[in-house]
């Protein structure tokens, strides 16, 4: 049952924001009245992890980069390493969000070997799935996902670290929601193919977040399904109503 899962909820900033921002939405996160049954991260830009950490409230809430690279230092112009976000008092990163995979090409092997190097290095990691449009009319959303999770899942070897977001693209910053029973078909069968090809406590015991177009007036609704376990939040976390996504369940 989805009640034996700690309800989660992610805040990814994406790129936007800067230090004046930050400071108000940190503000209000740290002085307001979160669930102390809903686990919450931000995910600042990474330029702003040491800003974001050394001013959120610690107790209450995490800090998750946005991506980094598979190793642990080197030429690598322009990128992070697993090390760099613990070094900045952060203790999770996001990987393979559908931004970094289409804007950006990262492949499903890039992403699991990303899955892999973060994990070992010590982070608690987000990865995302999900179809785009096309791929959900051309009756293919399944076949993505779970290719998808399988290069993720490949590369784990301790689940606890793991928390999966679902976002199906055409969600993402569209204002166009999936509905409560779109978002639990599918969560409910990554949850079954997690027990069928990884194993059934794990399936069990992972928590899977929806993410696209989550705000205020929908995350009630989609938040009471058994197999949604949270949210990651876009648009809506660099706003005030973040606290009440984050309520929730309440
Ligand atoms: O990581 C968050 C997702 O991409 C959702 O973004 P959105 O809430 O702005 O649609």
């Amino acid at each position: 049952m989805s009640t034996e899962r700690k309800f989660f909820v992610g805040g990814n900033w994406k790129m936007n924001g800067n230090k004046a921002s930050i400071d108000v939405i940190v503000n209000n996160l740290n002085t307001a009245d979160l669930s102390p049954e809903t686990e919450v991260v931000v995910s600042p830009p990474a330029c702003y992890l040491d800003y974001t950490s050394s001013r959120v409230d610690k107790k209450k809430i995490g800090v998750a980069a946005q991506n980094c690279y598979k190793a642990e230092k080197g030429a690598f112009t322009g990128d992070i390493s697993p090390a760099m976000i613990k070094d900045n008092g952060c203790e999770w990163v996001i990987l393979g969000h559908s931004e970094r995979r289409h804007v950006f090409g990262e492949s499903d092997q890039l992403i699991g070997e990303k899955v892999a190097f973060a994990l070992s290095q010590g982070l608690s990691i987000i990865p995302c799935v999900g179809e785009k449009l096309e791929e959900r009319e051309a009756g293919l959303t399944e076949e993505v996902v779970f290719r998808q999770t399988k290069a993720i899942a490949d590369n784990v070897k301790d689940w606890s670290k793991v928390v999966i977001a679902y976002e199906p693209v055409w969600a993402i910053g569209t204002g166009k929601v999936a509905t409560p029973a779109q978002a639990q078909e599918i969560h409910q069968r990554l949850r079954t193919w997690l027990s069928e090809k990884v194993n059934p406590a794990v399936a069990q015991n992972v928590r899977i977040l929806y993410g696209g177009s989550v705000n205020a007036a929908n995350c009630k609704e989609l938040g009471t399904q058994p197999d949604i376990d949270g949210f990651l939040v876009g648009g809506a976390s660099l706003k005030p109503e973040f606290v009440d996504i984050i309520n929730a369940r309440r």
